[in-house]
């Protein structure tokens, strides 16, 4: 284990990953030795491609090109890419990003292939999706396309670290056989953070909401920030809380099956501040005005709380009481909302 003095590349690396995401960067640097370097790349090599997804400013062929050859381009020693990503920290990653390839083909053998099968799946999905493969328009239409979506930038991640945490030794490979599971750890925390920045995107012109659900409310995507609108904006709101509420008997079994100490850490903390996010923004207008966020004090208690299944599950069961009181009977999908939160009593 080469300490970060002794090599330079792997301290810009990590230089790096506490640029692009302080809390959740501290959380990976806790990770157990093998387990931590080899989650600090895959970190990196999503977060490349991400930003090659998001740069609005590369053609469409070209970015196609960059996204579908992403796994052999972490292979190209000295590889580096000059774009006008949508922000500087970002952009400064793939300027460097020679760097991380150099650390990338240090990992051990089993840890590249997973990394590099991952990049490959996903960066073939955002082109898929770029270029409006198998579906008729740019945003997202179906409940079957919104998963399909979430699950190519979000369910291939939580794959890539159930197959991680197996090449690592610390976790059973049991971990790694029920996908949907894996799946599921990647939707709850993505569809929690579309909910959360549907203004955001909005005014960024982009919508991930599915159609399939927000059509049954408006006619136009922007309708819900208008106050004529709150009794359909609320009802559209719970329909989308409804949607992402279904992951959570998932969430809860995948946690109870991780036996290392660091690992269960790793995963338990991002799941903890998504059910806190999501009882924030249920039946909360303000989502429509701006990004509404968990205060950092609940998000440091949340932390310090999420190092055993017992907490996480009183901590669940505190959001899911949270959402139980703030549903309403005049709401459209009140007794939806009232069953899958009478299924997720079931197991916490
Ligand atoms: C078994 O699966 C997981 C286990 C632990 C953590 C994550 C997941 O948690 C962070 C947590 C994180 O990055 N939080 C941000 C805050 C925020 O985004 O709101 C942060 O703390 O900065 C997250 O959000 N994503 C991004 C995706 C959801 C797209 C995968 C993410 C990106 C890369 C990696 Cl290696 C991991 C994760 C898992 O992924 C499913």
């Amino acid at each position: 284990q080469r300490t970060l003095e002794a090599d330079p590349s792997k301290k810009r690396c990590y230089d790096f990953l506490n640029m692009t995401s302080r809390s959740f960067a501290a959380v990976i640097q806790e990770l157990d030795d093998d387990l931590r370097d080899a989650i600090c790349l895959f970190y990196l090599v999503l977060r490349g491609l991400d930003t090659i997804e998001d740069d609005m400013t590369i053609d469409l062929d070209r970015k196609v090109e960059l996204l579908r050859s992403f796994d052999a381009i972490i292979y190209q020693k000295g590889w580096v890419f000059n774009g006008n990503g949508p922000n500087e920290k970002d952009r400064e990653l793939l300027v460097h990003f020679d760097l991380v390839i150099d650390e990338f083909l240090a990992l051990k053998p089993g840890f590249q292939q997973v990394i590099a099968k991952i990049t490959r799946l996903m960066g073939n999905g955002m082109a898929d999706y770029a270029t409006g493969e198998h579906r008729e328009s740019t945003s997202v239409a179906t409940i079957k396309d919104f998963d399909l979506y979430c699950h190519y930038v979000a369910g291939l991640v939580g794959y890539g670290l159930s197959d991680l945490f197996v090449a690592s030794g610390l976790e059973d490979p049991s971990i790694a056989n029920d996908k949907k599971l894996s799946n599921s750890m990647g939707l709850f925390l993505q569809k929690t953070n579309i909910i959360r920045d549907y203004r955001e995107d909005l005014d960024d012109g982009r919508q991930f909401w599915p159609k399939e659900i927000w059509g049954n409310y408006a006619n136009d995507f922007g309708d819900f920030i208008k106050t004529s609108h709150l009794e359909k904006s609320r009802a559209c709101l719970s329909a989308m809380v409804l949607n992402v509420l279904e992951h959570v008997p998932d969430v809860l079994d995948y946690l109870s099956k991780v036996k290392n100490q660091s690992v269960f850490n790793f995963c338990a903390i991002p799941q903890v501040m998504a059910i806190s996010t999501l009882a924030l923004v249920f039946n909360n207008l303000d989502v429509y005005q701006r990004n509404v966020k968990i205060r950092k004090g609940e998000a440091v208690k949340l932390i310090r709380a999420s190092t055993d299944m017992e907490n996480v599950i009183a901590i669940f069961r505190e959001y899911i009481q949270i959402i139980s009181e703030k549903n309403e009977t005049t709401d459209p999908n009140f007794l939806k909302i009232s069953m899958a939160i009478g299924k997720i009593e079931q197991w916490i």
